[in-house]
């Protein structure tokens, strides 16, 4: 014991006389000498590379120090400490500490070294790593990848997630972040069916999706609208996201953020692998429509709101342009209770990829609930509650209260049974709409987004509906069999001459054809539908009906870029009357009224996105390639009664005069664009029964143009009986007092 001590402290003394003497250049021969006789290759991997932080450097400390205690070798002396950050203790090697780790069956023999650089005053650090010299390909190309992909897994385990929030009344995130200590997981929330499941994959598939979206040419990352009525468990849905993929959650007041730019600095400011919510979108913010914001009209004697915080384009841009390439690893997460207030741009694949819809606790939740908060799989009273909850809507939220207020499985079920009764009577007078399943939709193109639901939620919460639903009901020839009355209004509002309230079970798609098939039966129930919603400016955007409408008047009119805005307070006018009024349509450029919303949706046959949204969702070409079949077929479909403007062939072309600089050269430069737009002019001006005294013409187009029958723009400055037209660029537009019915001049 002796001797080996002492043999040790001469070779420490001989090694440092060695290190004293020998001048560092003469070692370095030495070494490449020995080295040149060794079978053995050594790496060395300093702290720092070409001037900045060496991430393998860092990989390796969390690498070699959690497998510090795996190894056959165990080294002589490991650090170990926590900091607030990390979750668990972390451990590395301590200086001249060796491992020996085995990879694929070969032994990576490794060293921490360090040494003080007095002239520096700077502590060198380095890892070095000694293999046989035929694995040295294997190392460069399979382990230190795997050490550095393993190090990050490692770290993100153990990262504590952090919630960030606007700093009130400043633009930019709050400089610490407090640790989101949220207990709820996937394992606590109670969801229905396989949907948690299907969650839960999706997640998982877009973590290990890095590749796969560098293929593609994809910003790495992900969009989900969580919708359902308040108390479902949508908050509690992203707390379980974040906490399964240890994912900092930054959550974004868009009322708060001052402008589009100020938007912009808070996504570049945010960290990868972060989550992004903005929760109840639908009532946050007044996003204003990308067109009708931005074009104000001069002629408009309506006095704008100046424009402040964030517009939608801003919003799009950010959450889809350019600069959500800035970053890795991201999810977006919008909720709302009314999805259908929500612009469909906001919506489509590519921004919101997955829809789930939150509902109702169902018995399945509600077993969830009773497992997690009493312990109880199983109990007596379990058939009551069932028959109980299938009967009312009762949210998660209220039956995890009930089931906290006590801890004792009978008192507490027996008050949620009496909870779920009162319910029941209650419902008997209101007659709430029924729920809509759980369930979770890729982002689809198509109307097959608009829930059934919220057709419901429409009709139930106007009262003007509702006298609304009697007129259309009563001026019908024909009341199509799908209609049917489903109860009274839950407000029991006495103004309404009715109680009755009416919903469609048919599918949007199947409506149009209705409406598109002639029957001019339907046609009233679609006007009085537009009317709804537009007397009833709280409820949402009617999009997907003046979708319907301009589907139907297209095929009716036969014109091939008509579109529809008809807002008209009084309902009698005849479907000539009202198609008299159909306007040539450039998708995406609706220019008036409070509800007006790019139809592109309804009308593009497919864009980019939403292929690329059909192809993402399954990974294996033929599934995926059915899938895009089925949905083009049903984009065919929908078209043949919407007949939608053909589109446009890519191309490349040159700015012509500057003509799209300003907005009223953009104008002539429509009237230029398409003959059809001047002949529709005329068409509608000559179809009128009378046509205003007032009425403009505002000169010709600068351009004239031969091509047209007409080369003027016409305005109305009169009222026909109670009736303003405006035409033209939205620039010439005017208005009149009691009826709304706007014809935009725009080119196809
Ligand atoms: N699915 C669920 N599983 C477990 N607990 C739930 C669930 N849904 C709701 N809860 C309970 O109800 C509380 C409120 O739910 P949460 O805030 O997630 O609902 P929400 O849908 O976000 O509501 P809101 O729309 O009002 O914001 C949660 O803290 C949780 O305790």
């Amino acid at each position: 014991m002796g001797s080996g001590l002492s043999l040790i402290a001469s070779v420490a003394i001989l090694r440092s006389s060695i290190n004293d003497f020998v001048p560092q250049e003469i070692r370095s021969c030495l070494l490449e000498l020995v080295s040149r006789f060794s079978s053995e290759l050594t790496m060395v991997i300093y702290d720092s590379h070409e001037g900045s932080n060496n991430h393998l450097f860092n990989a390796l400390m969390i690498y070699l120090g959690s497998n510090a205690f795996s190894t056959a070798s165990l080294p002589k002396r490991v650090t170990v400490g926590k900091n607030e950050n990390i979750k668990a203790l972390t451990f590395s090697l301590d200086r001249n500490c060796k491992i020996v780790d085995t990879f694929n069956g070969v032994d990576m023999k490794w060293a921490y070294c360090s040494e003080f650089n007095a002239a520096l005053q700077y502590e060198l650090k380095w890892y070095e790593l000694r293999f046989h010299k035929r694995h040295a390909n294997m190392v460069r190309n399979k382990y230190l990848p795997y050490i550095l992909e393993t190090a990050k897994k490692i770290k993100n385990q153990n990262r504590v997630v952090k919630f960030y929030t606007t700093r009130g009344g400043r633009d930019g995130w709050s400089c610490k972040g407090i640790n989101l200590d949220h207990p709820m997981t996937f394992d606590t929330l109670a969801m229905d069916g396989n949907l948690k499941q299907k969650v839960i994959e999706d997640l998982d598939r877009f973590i290990k999706g890095k590749k796969y979206y560098k293929k593609i040419g994809k910003a790495w990352k992900r969009g989900y609208l969580l919708y359902g009525p308040p108390g479902t468990g949508k908050s509690s849905l992203i707390a379980a996201m974040a906490n399964h993929l240890n994912f900092d959650i930054y959550s974004l007041n868009l009322s708060a953020v001052s402008s589009d730019s100020s938007l912009d600095f808070l996504l570049l400011h945010m960290s990868n692998r972060s989550i992004l919510v903005v929760e109840d979108i639908d009532c946050s913010i007044e996003l204003q429509n990308r067109e009708a914001g931005d074009h104000p009209s001069d002629l408009d004697p309506t006095p704008r709101r100046p424009q402040v915080g964030v517009t939608l384009s801003g919003l799009l841009n950010a959450i889809d342009g350019l600069l959500s390439c800035c970053g890795d690893e991201r999810i977006i997460v919008f909720t709302t209770n009314y999805k259908d207030r929500i612009d469909p741009a906001l919506l489509r694949a590519g921004r919101m990829d997955m829809h789930i819809n939150l509902s109702y606790c169902t018995f399945s939740t509600f077993k969830q609930l009773a497992a997690n908060y009493l312990d109880i799989w199983n109990h007596d009273l379990f058939p009551r509650i069932e028959k109980l909850i299938s009967e009312v809507q009762v949210s998660p939220a209220e039956v995890a209260g009930e089931l906290m207020k006590i801890r004792d499985p009978k008192t507490s079920l027996e008050s949620l049974s009496r909870l779920l009764e009162s319910k029941r009577e209650a419902a008997k007078f209101s007659a709430p709409p029924p729920s809509v399943p759980e369930g979770l939709e890729d982002a689809p193109g198509g109307s097959s987004e608009i829930p059934y639901q919220r057709k419901e939620h429409q009709v139930q919460s106007s009262c003007k509906t509702n006298d609304l639903a009697d007129a259309i009901f009563s001026k019908q020839t024909k009341i199509p069999s799908s209609a049917t009355p489903i109860g009274p209004a839950s407000n029991g509002s006495k103004k309404c001459k009715s109680n009755g309230r009416f919903a469609f079970d048919l599918e949007p798609e199947m409506l149009l054809e209705q409406f598109s098939q002639g029957e001019k039966a339907y046609y009233p129930v679609a006007i009085g539908f537009v009317n709804m919603m537009y007397n009833s400016s709280y409820i949402g955007q009617p999009h997907f009906l003046y979708g319907l409408i301009a589907g139907y008047a297209r095929k009716y009119t036969s014109q091939q870029h008509v579109s529809s805005v008809p807002a008209c307070h009084n309902s009698d006018l005849s479907p000539d009357e009202l198609f008299a009024h159909m306007i040539p349509y450039e998708p995406g450029r609706v220019s008036e009224g409070t509800h007006r919303y790019p139809l592109d949706h309804y009308l593009s046959i497919r864009s980019p996105a939403e292929v690329a949204g059909e192809l993402m969702k399954i990974r294996d070409p033929k599934t995926s390639l059915e899938s895009l079949s089925r949905f083009l077929e049903s984009k065919r479909e929908a078209a043949k009664f919407s007949a939608p403007p053909s589109s446009a062939t890519e191309g490349l072309e040159d700015v012509p005069g500057g003509s799209s600089e300003s907005p009223y050269q953009t104008n002539e430069h429509q009237v230029q664009s398409s003959c059809k737009t001047n002949d529709l002019a005329d068409g509608i001006f000559s179809k009128q029964t009378k046509i205003p005294s007032s009425a403009t013409a505002i000169g010709p187009a600068s351009n004239g143009i031969k091509k047209s029958r007409s080369n003027g723009l016409k305005k109305s400055k009169s009222n026909l009986s109670t009736r303003t037209f405006c035409c033209g660029h939205p620039k010439a537009k005017i208005r009149g007092p009691n009826y709304k019915c706007y014809i935009n001049f725009l080119s196809d």
